[in-house]
């Protein structure tokens, strides 16, 4: 039977007399004056409330002022435009009603509770934190228990918190724990952390599933835990793109609330290594670059990317390739229509009833993304583009954070099953440095002759003939007998080494770019070790989400809303602020 959760009473704020409504999916609260004139009406969704207590309470530091038994006090959701960021600042609010007895107040924290249970179903009760100290800043742990913490208390939730000690800890904690009880995942960290928590939730899904995660053609099966993401990295693009800015507190209510964005997720396959997943920056050349050498850097913090970024620039690289893709239907949308994906965006919509047609989703999933991927098998459709990059990047979304508050592809779609694939040949250093620095304003990075965009459902790199990779181990063995054969000379990088085999090359030159597995954070050799390195290396690295790949050569397919956020997109600041 449906309970009726309307309720309307008088209530009073201090002095103030206000006429307060439930209505069941709202809870709104208009002031009255001595001639029973309505003012300003606050109206807050009842999905929107943080959460309701009996008496005067108040939080940070929480703690019950009076506990009168005619009081109650209601925490809600309070949106401010977020000055020069992108989206909105949620912030919590917090009024403290009076009543005229305690039944009626005991009527209104009943009926808020109830309109509560029904019409936020999928708010978290029990949360698993993991927190990387040394992520950003190295200020996650301090931002989780001063922040983030009391509001969740304040919400009802527990929260079963680690800090990690190593990296992958994260990653091998949720790929072999128990995880039942669980309602879902929060990474208090940057790109870095979420794309370890992504791993361990992906892998163990499809382990769960009695699926072969490496296998290309095999069709992954959502997770079905959520991810919360409290930024504290050093470029926290998936927080920012997919709340509209990098605060916390913003970040804190979306979970509480119980928020949900699909994602979609790229897999990153070679023959022989693990199957690697993106969400915001698969990247060679440029990108790959900048993140090798950005490692050498770490100390400088969230700093590093930008001198490395200078330093990468600077040396004016590009790298043969051929580029192969699989363009997404045209009519659905294209990454040169300027329109953004916001919250409650169309396209994405029609995509989830494109990718979960039936209520049975799992199975539905599975037959439609089997079919789909059949034909992606096939040449038919495929397009190829050879030369020389500068940079190859390919993201799922708009990748924007806060150096680029637009991203990497202003259009792209969150949750569309497609992701952008944008090329940018070898060209003049200033004209590269324009394709840059239009990334920092609203002007178009694609309008450019040397630049091109497509929204694609798979692509795949290549070395040009002749120059294709042979297998990490191989090149390792070769080297390895090269080395014995002849000392190698300072820095791997005289005359000799034009003659010497490809892989051979190929392994100097991933030294050179200074390949080493993320989490190891010595310092190597740099980029730029002397004047003897002038001669730029032929092949580049990917980065990964901030990763590097330790190979030239990827397919890479996209896989509609693998992943969940407890997040809700961009909201459109002219309509939530008013
Ligand atoms: C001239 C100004 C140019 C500004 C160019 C801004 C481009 C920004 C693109 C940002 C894409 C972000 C995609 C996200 C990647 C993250 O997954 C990943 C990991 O993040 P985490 O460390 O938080 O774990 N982050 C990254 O790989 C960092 C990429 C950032 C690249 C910044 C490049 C700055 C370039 C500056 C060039 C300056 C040229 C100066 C010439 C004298
Ligand atoms: N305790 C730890 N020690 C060292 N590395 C860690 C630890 N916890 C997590 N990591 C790793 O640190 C990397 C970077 O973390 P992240 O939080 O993204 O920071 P940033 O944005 O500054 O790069 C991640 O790849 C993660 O695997
Ligand atoms: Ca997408």
């Amino acid at each position: 039977m449906e309970i009726d959760l309307r309720l309307e009473s008088s209530l009073w704020v201090g002095k103030k007399r206000y006429k307060a409504v439930l209505t069941g999916w709202h809870f709104q609260w208009t002031e009255v004056d001595k001639n029973n004139r309505e003012k300003k009406t606050t109206s807050v969704p009842v999905s929107e409330l943080i959460g309701l207590e009996k008496g005067q309470v108040e939080i940070l530091p929480r703690k019950s002022v009076e506990d009168t038994d005619k009081d109650f006090t209601v925490f809600y959701v309070k949106r401010s435009s977020s000055g020069g960021s992108y989206g909105l600042l949620w912030q919590f609010g917090r009024i403290q009603f009076s009543c005229a007895s305690r039944a009626l107040r005991d009527q209104w924290t009943s009926h808020l509770r109830a309109a509560l249970k029904t019409h936020s179903p999928s708010r978290p009760h029990r949360l698993l934190v993991f927190i990387n100290p040394y992520g950003g800043k190295k200020k996650g742990r301090h931002i989780y228990h001063s922040l983030v913490a009391p509001l969740f208390e304040l919400a009802g939730i527990t929260s079963h918190v680690i800090v990690t000690e190593r990296a992958n800890q994260a990653r091998d904690h949720l790929l072999k724990k128990d995880l039942s009880g669980f309602d879902g995942v929060v990474c208090v960290g940057g790109d870095g952390m979420f794309s370890e928590i992504m791993h361990g939730m992906i892998g163990r899904t499809q382990q769960e599933a009695g699926l072969s995660e490496n296998d290309l053609n095999v069709t992954l099966q959502p997770c079905h835990l959520h991810i919360g993401i409290i930024p504290a990295g050093s470029t926290d693009c998936v927080c920012f793109a997919t709340v509209g800015v990098n605060d916390p507190v913003t970040s804190a209510l979306h979970i509480i609330i119980g928020d949900s964005q699909p994602l979609d997720v790229c897999s990153a396959h070679h023959p022989t290594e693990p199957v690697r997943y993106s969400v915001s920056l698969l990247g060679y050349g440029f990108y790959g670059d900048v993140l090798a050498e950005s490692e050498r850097h770490r100390w400088m913090g969230p700093l590093r990317y930008d001198f490395s970024g200078a330093m990468v620039y600077l040396s004016s690289r590009s790298y043969a390739g051929v580029v192969h893709y699989l363009p997404a239907d045209p009519l659905l949308s294209s990454p040169r229509d300027n329109t953004r994906c916001l919250s409650g965006c169309s396209v994405c919509s029609k995509s989830t009833e494109r990718l979960f047609p039936h209520s049975t989703v799992s199975e539905s999933v599975h037959s439609f993304q089997c079919s789909q991927y059949r034909s992606d098998r096939s040449e038919a459709g495929w397009v190829s583009v050879a030369g020389r990059f500068r940079c190859v990047s390919f993201t799922c979304m708009s990748s924007s954070c806060p150096r680029s508050p637009l991203g990497l592809s202003p259009s792209a779609h969150l949750a569309d099953g497609t992701g952008d694939l944008i090329l940018v040949r070898e060209s003049h250093p200033l004209g590269f440095l324009k394709f840059l620095h239009r990334h920092t304003s609203s002007e178009d990075q694609f309008d450019l002759p040397f630049v091109e965009v497509h929204r694609v459902k798979a692509f795949r790199f290549s070395l040009p003939p002749g120059e294709e990779e042979d297998s990490l181990e191989d090149m390792e063995s070769e080297a390895a007998r090269e080395r014995e054969n002849q000392e190698s000379p300072q820095c791997g990088m005289d005359s000799e080494t034009k003659s010497r085999t490809g892989s051979e090359q190929q392994l100097t030159d991933r030294a050179k770019v200074g390949y080493k597995p993320r989490g190891d954070w010595s310092r190597e050799k740099s980029l730029f070790c002397g004047p003897c390195c002038t001669e730029a290396p032929a092949v580049s690295v990917w980065n990964c989400d901030g990763e590097i790949l330790p190979f030239s050569e990827i397919q890479g397919r996209v896989h509609g809303q693998l992943v969940h956020l407890y997040a809700r997109g961009i909201e459109d600041k002219a309509a939530c602020v008013g």
